[in-house]
């Protein structure tokens, strides 16, 4: 089957500054790309420093000058995100654009961040609330567009509300669905937050759709040594264009980001949950994310969990 090849335009993003996390794999690799070609200057906060050269490597063979540089971040440790939102405020630029892509998948065993959260919710949703707090000077400065990478696993299972940081009875697969639902909460709060307190910062969520990336695959560092039947499966999918591809899957976030037609507030995805055309689009909510009490009660949580603030 012939692959439905669909794009996007980005408008010049010259003389603007970037933060796209997760930068170094998968979509993120080519959400910084595509932003670098647009003429954007981009930041990657890496943790891991031999893979993100290659990555700024990579970026440089497909769009030679490319203003691209890293930073080192592990969002799994608080203290190396607020270690990482010092930095970037002694530098004192603007932000103008930020992608909170970064993430992790079902580990293979029951992992916590640095400060004893479990490793989905504290990479995937509490990092980036703490470092959109410690990078909040900033944004404001530029008044940026902070898009939010969430999942359609948002979309399945619910918040954990018992036990958000997961101490107890664990299942990855749910505190996966747990950490995304209160990631796409957040990326809505923080836009009604901004509004109501004139921060003039901007706010929307994205999914991708599913793609075969580092996320799916055997991963060593995790424990994960060899692909499951459903990896597999959707490596197949993907190459016969059911699936998205990474450089499909991230158009959601690249639009949302970008693109003058994309909203505050609003949720971007696929057009077709498989990703089939890879074209972006708005979607309706998934029932998990429209509570805005739910909303509000995961912010104060989440700051909280942090230790962080923010404006009133
Ligand atoms: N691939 C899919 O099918 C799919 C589906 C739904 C949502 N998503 C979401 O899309 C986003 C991008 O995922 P991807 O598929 O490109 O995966 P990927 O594994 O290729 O990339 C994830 C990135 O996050 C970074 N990261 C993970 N833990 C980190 C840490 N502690 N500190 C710093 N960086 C860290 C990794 O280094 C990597 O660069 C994620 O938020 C993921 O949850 C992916």
């Amino acid at each position: 089957m012939a692959r439905t090849t669909a794009d996007i335009t980005v408008p010049d993003l010259t003389g603007k500054l970037a933060v796209v996390t997760g930068a170094s794999d998968g979509m993120g690799l080519f959400l910084a790309g595509r932003l670098a070609a647009a003429g954007a200057e981009v930041i990657m906060p890496v943790r891991n420093r031999r893979k993100g050269e290659t990555a700024i490597a990579t970026i440089r063979e497909w769009h030679p000058g490319a203003a691209v540089s890293l930073r080192d971040l592990d969002l799994a440790s608080l203290r190396s995100v607020a270690t990482l939102g010092a930095a970037l405020r002694d530098e004192g630029r603007p932000i103008h654009l930020m992608i909170n892509n970064a993430g992790v998948m079902t580990p293979p065993t029951h992992q916590y961040t640095a400060e004893g959260i479990e490793l989905q919710f504290g990479t995937n949703h509490l990092a980036h609330v703490a470092l959109v707090a410690h990078l909040m000077p900033l944004l404001r400065a530029g008044r940026a567009r902070v898009t939010s990478q969430t999942s359609v696993a948002a979309n399945s299972n619910e918040i954990n509300w018992d036990d958000p940081t997961w101490q107890g009875p664990y299942n990855a697969g749910r505190a996966y669905s747990h950490s995304k639902i209160a990631f796409g909460l957040f990326g809505l709060e923080l836009q009604r937050r901004s509004e109501a307190g004139n921060w003039g910062i901007t706010s929307n969520i994205t999914q991708p759709g599913i793609a075969p990336t580092n996320l799916l695959a055997a991963r060593p560092e995790v424990g994960r040594t060899r692909d499951t039947m459903s990896v597999r499966l959707i490596r197949v999918l993907s190459r016969v264009g059911l699936l998205g591809t990474p450089q499909t899957a991230m158009l959601p976030a690249l639009y949302a980001a970008t693109h003058p037609d994309a909203r505050p507030g609003r949720f971007y995805g696929p057009q077709s949950v498989a990703n089939m055309s890879g074209r972006p689009g708005e979607q309706k909510l998934y029932s998990n994310l429209r509570s805005e009490e739910d909303a509000a009660r995961m912010w104060d949580l989440s700051a909280k969990l942090a230790g962080v603030s923010f404006p009133a």
